[in-house]
């Protein structure tokens, strides 16, 4: 069956309407394109056309190239007949003009042949820009080419190196399009536009000859100079940026249709990258968080949440009410007394006021969101709200006398939900009869900022309220996972062995800051311990209890940290902990923690091992995330996590691990199970349990299958690659 297709309806004016049509998005998939051209050969053809109008089906031109298909189809000898011989030869050079009539979205692609037209006439909400870096690939149908052309060298180079979409009135100002009008306009002005063209009252522009917005050449190569740099210290271990500037620049240099040849070839090139592979991944698991068997597919529809109380204005209550008003949601925040409301409002103002200084939002939009909270002191309030977050500290019994609370004063259907990264919901909810309706709501801090949203269930929570949640974070743009009910949820266990492999290596002889090194050189933010350091020791010590508490037999119980705490170095908040910070916060190694980590070496009674001293940085990174790895197979296998693939996002949106590795369960995949269950065995032997290969990887491992298969498929890695 044909994915997707264009329809072509030709109208008494002589406009032929080619309309893209391919839900959800209207992705360029090889049918459509094949389709897009055969219409078009008939609108060239037949007399009774006078100029082509392109357009999207359901107000969305178009999503661009259609990702399922990448990296596969296409023969290597046809790269570029797409790009040059149609879009730029037969489209773009046509005896008949075309006019892009753009509503909702031109992604990629979509813009692509947007741009190929001889103009563009959108909405004002749509978006419109080339993302194809955000997949590890570059445009592939002339976008490196027509868009410097039409937009400017170095806001071109922005959108493409930032995969950031513009919307219409910006798009106006900067010439990618020629008007802007309403959806219910957009048709009949696109048809007369396109027929202006032909009576010449309109322009009839090529936009891949356009040289009026490029740089005389020194100009444009000291701006390709500084991108390139730019780039290389955003995203060092990256090729495709660079790549995606040598194509622009090819195309400056050579001209514009050597540039397309150059794009052409270098963006099939991309497709095949794991870089590439690890983005697409990074793509559609992000998308599939939201489909949660037995929950998502059972026919439900999210309820509508019109007004949320949030307990505890510290912050992160403050900083999730900051996330909520930002989505309009109506907030009340409650604290127990003026001064902490007071200080809870203040941070919200505070958290508002620098998104204008960024200049994200204006004065006057920041008043109004305001607008949208209220801060009461007693539960009277509560009475209409139809979701409570909790977010008060870490204690059961004040936890437990919250939520009676609540079940009195809030109506029945009211969501009592708690950010608790730690302590048990069945807990928590012993002194109701509303386990059906308990959740957590686990947000990460800064909570208005970081993108995921933990969504613990019980095995009482009901299916409803998992809907209502996942609908509530999609709707404050966080990516929402949903997990089971345990010590330290999904992100909180992963992270958990990662400081202390951290810690154990230290301890066995190796240097703090090379572990950091190695762990930023892999692409993590930060390493471990200048992480440990923003968090703050107090938060480490805490959440390290709780871990040792509930898996004793796998903890590693390093005392450097409470060491370091005694003598009142807390992390960066006391501008002290395994760095200095000076007055602008910025970090350096200090000689003086040898002293803690002799210390603490000769508490735990452990000698600074040889070999370890000799380790790669691959090593390094090796035993700091294996031990991840190996936590990540149990929360799979435990069904704390519905799939590995969500592991991957938990990964990647809650520890920062790199999206071009695409995420925890993928990476170690590309490495292959054996591998790591060799590696881990090997070192448990030396340095204990803390290491010892789970059951599900030694199973995985000894069939040689992957670690991210369904449960129920384990077919080996050599057979699925037969
Ligand atoms: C040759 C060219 O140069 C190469 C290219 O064009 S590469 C493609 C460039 N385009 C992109 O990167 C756009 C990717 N898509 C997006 O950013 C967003 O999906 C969007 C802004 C289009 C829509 O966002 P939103 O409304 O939130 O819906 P979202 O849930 O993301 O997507 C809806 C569905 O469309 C699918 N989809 C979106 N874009 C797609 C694409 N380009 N190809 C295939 N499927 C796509 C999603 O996977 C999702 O599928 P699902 O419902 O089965 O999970």
């Amino acid at each position: 069956m044909a994915k997707g297709r264009t329809t072509m309806e030709v109208g008494s004016d002589g406009v032929a309407v080619i309309t893209i049509e391919n839900p959800p998005v209207n992705a360029l998939s090889a049918d459509v394109l094949f389709s897009l051209k055969e219409n078009h050969e008939q609108a060239m053809k037949r007399d009774d056309v006078k100029a082509v109008v392109i357009t999207g089906a359901r107000g969305k031109f178009s999503g661009g190239a259609d990702i399922n298909s990448f990296g596969g189809g296409k023969k290597e000898e046809e790269v570029g007949a797409m790009s040059v011989y149609f879009v730029a030869d037969v489209l773009e050079g046509a005896k008949k003009p075309s006019v892009a009539a753009i509503d909702g979205l031109a992604l990629g692609g979509g813009l692509e042949i947007a741009m190929a037209c001889n103009s563009r006439i959108s909405t004002s909400n749509v978006q419109l820009g080339l993302p194809e870096l955000q997949l590890g690939i570059i445009p592939g149908l002339g976008g490196t080419q027509r868009l410097p052309r039409l937009v400017g060298l170095s806001k071109g180079l922005e959108m493409m190196l930032t995969s950031k979409p513009i919307k219409g009135e910006e798009a106006h100002k900067l010439g990618l399009v020629d008007a802007v009008v309403s959806p219910a306009e957009l048709p009949k002005i696109a048809r007369q536009w396109a027929l202006d063209i032909v009576e010449c009252r309109k322009p009839w522009i090529k936009s891949l000859y356009k040289t009026d917005k490029i740089e005389p050449l020194g100009e444009a190569r000291e701006i390709l100079k500084f991108a390139r740099a730019q780039a290389r210290k955003q995203a060092p271990h990256l090729q495709h940026p660079i790549v995606c500037i040598d194509v622009i620049e090819e195309g400056i240099v050579s001209g514009p249709r050597a540039g397309l040849w150059k794009e052409a070839k270098a963006s099939y090139d991309l497709q095949f990258t794991d870089t590439s592979k690890s983005l697409i991944h990074f793509f559609f698991s992000q998308r599939a968080t939201s489909k949660v068997p037995g929950i998502t597919d059972l026919g439900l529809r999210p309820r509508k949440i019109n007004s949320v109380a949030i307990l505890g204005g510290g912050l992160m209550g403050s900083g999730i009410a900051t996330a909520l008003i930002l989505s309009n949601y109506r907030v009340i925040l409650k604290e127990v007394n003026e001064n902490f409301l007071q200080a809870g409002i203040d941070r919200i103002k505070a958290n508002l006021q620098s998104r204008v200084k960024k200049g994200q939002m204006t004065q006057e939009n920041c008043q109004k969101t305001l607008t949208h909270l209220t801060g009461v002191l007693d539960y009277e309030h509560l009475k209409d709200v139809d979701l409570v977050i909790e977010a008060v500290i870490e204690n059961v019994a004040l936890k437990q006398q919250i939520f009676a609370d609540l079940e009195k004063y809030c109506p029945p259907h009211c969501i009592l939900s708690s950010n608790t990264s730690t302590i048990d919901f069945n807990l928590i909810g012993e002194k109701t009869k509303s386990q059906d309706r308990i959740i957590g709501a686990h947000f990460f801090s800064p909570a208005h900022i970081m993108p995921l949203l933990e969504i613990v269930r019980t095995e009482k929570t009901s299916p409803q309220v998992v809907v209502d949640l996942l609908d509530i974070g999609k709707k404050i743009r966080k990516t929402p996972i949903v997990v089971g009910n345990c010590t330290g949820f999904a992100v909180n266990r992963m992270f958990f062995p990662y400081t202390q492999s951290a810690l154990l290596l230290v301890d066995c002889g190796l240097d703090v800051y090379q572990i950091d090194r190695a762990i930023s050189k892999f692409g993590m933010p930060m390493g471990p311990f200048r992480l440990a350091d923003l968090v703050g020791f107090g938060v480490a010590v805490a959440t390290g209890a709780q871990y040792l508490k509930s898996f004793p037999e796998r903890c590693y119980k390093s005392v450097l940290i409470p060491t370091m705490l005694e003598d009142k170095r807390a992390g960066e908040a006391t501008r002290k902990g395994f760095y200095v910070y000076d007055n602008k916060r910025k970090a350096s190694p200090d000689p003086e923690i040898k002293k803690y980590i002799e210390k603490a070496r000769s508490v735990a009674g452990v000698t600074a091992d040889a070999k370890i001293t000799n380790l790669t940085d691959k090593d390094i990174v090796e035993m700091v995330f294996f031990p991840v790895v190996n936590e990540a197979c149990r929360v799979l296998v435990e069904g704390i996590a519905v799939k590995a693939s969500d592991l991957d996002i938990a990964s990647i949106m809650g520890m920062g691990f790199p999206s071009y590795r695409g995420g925890v369960m993928f990476w170690a995949d590309s490495l292959g199970s054996k591998y790591i269950y060799s590696r881990l065995d090997l070192w448990s032997k030396t340095y204990g349990n803390f290491y010892k290969p789970s059951t599900y990887l030694a199973e995985r491992a000894a069939k040689g299958a992957s670690l991210s298969a369904p449960l129920n498929q384990t077919k080996s890695q050599s057979q699925s690659r037969l």
